[in-house]
This record gives structure tokens, C-alpha cells and sequence, in this order.
């Protein structure tokens, strides 16, 4: 859980530690409204996508199921700069599947949080293994590095892509080759 008197101190703080006046009018609210924003990008700390995932249907169909262009923002641990792009999610159902926004909204629980891409993909994929246990997941990420971008390298339009297969799709190239074509 977020304790917003915390963050607002440590705003204060880091405003005096750049040489700001905290008291100016412009930034008087800033540590109250950062707090705030705080609830909303790391909101996924306090949560469990296995509540999401339980809600599961019978299917017959027991073909890929895949999810593209699930669009995340994030924030990278080390620098606290945003990271985001678009996440595809795809799963070889065993039985039964999962609505379709529970998959998006497993990519939420993962996104909202100090994070790095290759875990979240890595989050994504097993908690889709233990939850709705199908035959197979592949997840791959595609992101901006905002703390590669406007700080640092300085590289501006350099995609991060990252990717993880578990089940069926380890040792299967045709599996992931149909991955890749949905995708595109
Ligand atoms: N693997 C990985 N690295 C990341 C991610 N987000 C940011 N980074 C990198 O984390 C690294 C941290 O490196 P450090 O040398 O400790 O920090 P730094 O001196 O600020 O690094 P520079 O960005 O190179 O200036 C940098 O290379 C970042 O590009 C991520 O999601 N995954
Ligand atoms: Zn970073």
C-alpha cells in the first residue's frame, strides 16, 4: 500500500535537493499530486493477477488464442523514467480459456510497478501458466525506454524487444513462427 505522507515528504526533500523553492505557488501541491499519481502508476504492488486469471470458461477450442497491441506504461527501477509499448500475449488453451480483457489486465498488474522488461515479460507468462494452466504461453514485450531516450545513450526511437515461451511453445518453432505471424 502506498503511504502518501512518505511520498510527500520525500518530494519535498528531492524538490529543495534540485535547489527549487518547495513553497512557490507552482509547486506548493506538487508532493500531494505526485503521491497521488504514485497510487495510480504503482497500483499493481498491491495486487494478484490470479484474481483475474481465476475467472475462466469451458472451451472446446483448444486452438491459439492471442492477444496483440496491449498497450502498457511502465517505470524502469533503476532510473524511474517511463518505459512503454505494447505487449502480445498468446496461450494453447487445455480445456478452458480466460476472458479477454483478464489478459490485459494481467499486463496491468505487471506494468504498475518499478519494474524491467525482461521480468515483467517473464511475471506475465508464468502467472498465465499457474493460473489458467494452459498447454502453452508465449509473451513478448515491445517498449521505449524513456531512460534511454531523454537521458543517458540518448537514443530516441530504439525498441526494446523481449520475449518469453513456456509450455508447448519452448521447443516448438512452428508454434512460435505462428506467433510471429499474428503479430504482424
Ligand atoms: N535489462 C534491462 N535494462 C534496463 C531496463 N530499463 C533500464 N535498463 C538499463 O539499466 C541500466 C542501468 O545501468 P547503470 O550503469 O547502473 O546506470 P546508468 O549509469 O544510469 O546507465 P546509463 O543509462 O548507461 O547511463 C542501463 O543500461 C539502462 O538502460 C530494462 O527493462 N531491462
Ligand atoms: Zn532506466
Amino acid at each position: 500500500m502506498i503511504d502518501e505522507k512518505k511520498i510527500e515528504q520525500a518530494v519535498r526533500l528531492f524538490l529543495e535537493g534540485i535547489g527549487e523553492d518547495a513553497d512557490r505557488e507552482g509547486l506548493a501541491e506538487t508532493p500531494r499530486r505526485i503521491s497521488t499519481m504514485c497510487s495510480e502508476l504503482f497500483a499493481g504492488l498491491g495486487q494478484d493477477a490470479g484474481e483475474h486469471l481465476a475467472r475462466t470458461f469451458q472451451a472446446d477450442n483448444n486452438e491459439m488464442v492471442l492477444e496483440r497491441d496491449i498497450t502498457f506504461y511502465s517505470v524502469c527501477e533503476h532510473h524511474f523514467l517511463p518505459f512503454y509499448g505494447k505487449a502480445h500475449i498468446a496461450y494453447i488453451p487445455d480445456g478452458k480459456v480466460v476472458g479477454i480483457s483478464k489478459l490485459a489486465r494481467t499486463v496491468e498488474v505487471y506494468a504498475r510497478r518499478p519494474q524491467i522488461q525482461e521480468q515483467m515479460t517473464a511475471q506475465i507468462a508464468d502467472d498465465i501458466m499457474k493460473n489458467l494452466k494452459p498447454k502453452g504461453v508465449m509473451v513478448m514485450i515491445e517498449a521505449e525506454h524513456m531512460c534511454m531516450t531523454m537521458r543517458g545513450v540518448k537514443k530516441p526511437g530504439t525498441t526494446t524487444v523481449t520475449h518469453v515461451c513456456r509450455g508447448e511453445f519452448e521447443n516448438n518453432e512452428s508454434l512460435k513462427n505462428t506467433f510471429f505471424h499474428f503479430i504482424r
